[in-house]
């Protein structure tokens, strides 16, 4: 079995009488990409900041890279990158200045501090830009910059809180790519999104947070499984109606949703019967589906 990053058990936060996190159990293995799906103020930002040791947990333990957060936080931090929530930058020097500051703090070597400020720069699409001052940088650019200060040092594991916050369809794409080619290369990416469309592009594990309770946690392909149904495409919609006599869930001019799971036999049995087939392919579950039925009714806070 492939090694737990982070793992969780009972994680839970009480702010007063809100329970922020309710007892969830994260189960993060090497080489993930997690999509952590939550409406807002469902705990997801409370969740990362536990992982990170920003928020000491009210009860419940979490590790991280197999070791206790916060105990062990000097020795994890420096393998984790992380994004959360509006990255703090000094506003008046340049986003490579900013970066050549973090380097410094994390103890980078000086001599080898420009090559490695260079590559995140040129990352994340800032390298046109990195000399004008972060003040005057667009809260995309900000975001860009915030990643790039965590892919410095090439982080084993990355700890993103809605980093697509504030971007472009564009910027999206970019990071959306970015993180694609980390994860071949073999980053276990954690990535808190509220954003349905976004996790189901790139996770390949899903957690799914409703008011502080992880009510899902499965991989995604296991989550997109067959319906049992079928679409088919043919220009002889009513013979395949007579041929598929009461299997025929709804059709249209072009096409016919079949309960039939064997796609082979379905084709088959069309051919055979003089149907013209043009398409044919499994219906599947969609993430909005699953996050509908368990998420229930705060689901309505999601966007896809
Ligand atoms: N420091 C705090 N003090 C009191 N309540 C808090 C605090 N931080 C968070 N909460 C509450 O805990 C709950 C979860 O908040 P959290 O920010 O973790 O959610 P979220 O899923 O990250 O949402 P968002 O996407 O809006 O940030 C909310 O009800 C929030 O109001």
């Amino acid at each position: 079995m492939t090694a737990t990053i982070i793992g969780t058990q009972g994680l839970t936060k009480r702010f007063g009488a809100i329970t922020a996190v309710d007892g969830i159990d994260l189960d993060v293995r090497e080489g993930d990409v997690y999509g952590f799906l939550g409406a807002n103020g469902s705990g997801k930002t409370t969740t990362v900041r536990m992982l990170l040791g920003l928020v000491l947990a009210t009860s419940g333990t979490a590790e991280v890279l197999g070791r206790p957060m916060p105990r062990d936080g000097r020795h994890v931090l420096p393998q984790i990158g992380a994004l959360v929530e509006s990255p703090a930058a000094y506003p008046r020097l340049s986003g490579r200045a900013n970066l050549r500051v973090h380097d410094a703090l994390a103890h980078g070597r000086r001599a080898t501090r420009k090559g490695r400020v260079d590559q995140v720069l040129e990352q994340v699409g800032l390298a046109g830009v990195d000399e004008r001052p972060v003040a005057a940088y667009s809260l995309g650019m900000r975001q860009r910059l915030g990643l790039a200060h965590a892919l410095l040092g090439e982080p084993r594991v990355l700890v993103l809180d809605e980093p697509t916050n504030g971007l472009d369809p564009q910027g999206i794409r970019e990071v959306r790519d970015l993180l694609l080619q980390l994860h071949r290369g073999g980053t276990t990416i954690f990535l808190s999104s509220h954003l349905l469309a976004e996790v189901e592009q790139i996770a390949t594990r899903v957690g799914v947070l409703d008011r502080g309770r992880l009510v899902v946690q499965e991989r995604l392909d296991v989550l997109k499984r067959p319906t049992g149904r079928t679409y088919v495409r043919t220009p002889d919609v009513a013979q395949a109606r007579a041929l598929l006599d009461g299997q025929v869930e709804s059709y249209d001019e072009r096409s016919l949703l079949v309960r039939v799971d064997d796609v082979a036999a379905l084709n088959a049995l069309l051919v055979r019967g003089g149907v013209r087939v043009s398409g044919l392919a499994p219906e599947r579950h969609t993430l909005e589906d699953v996050v509908l039925e368990a998420a229930g009714a705060s689901s309505d806070r999601f966007e896809s």
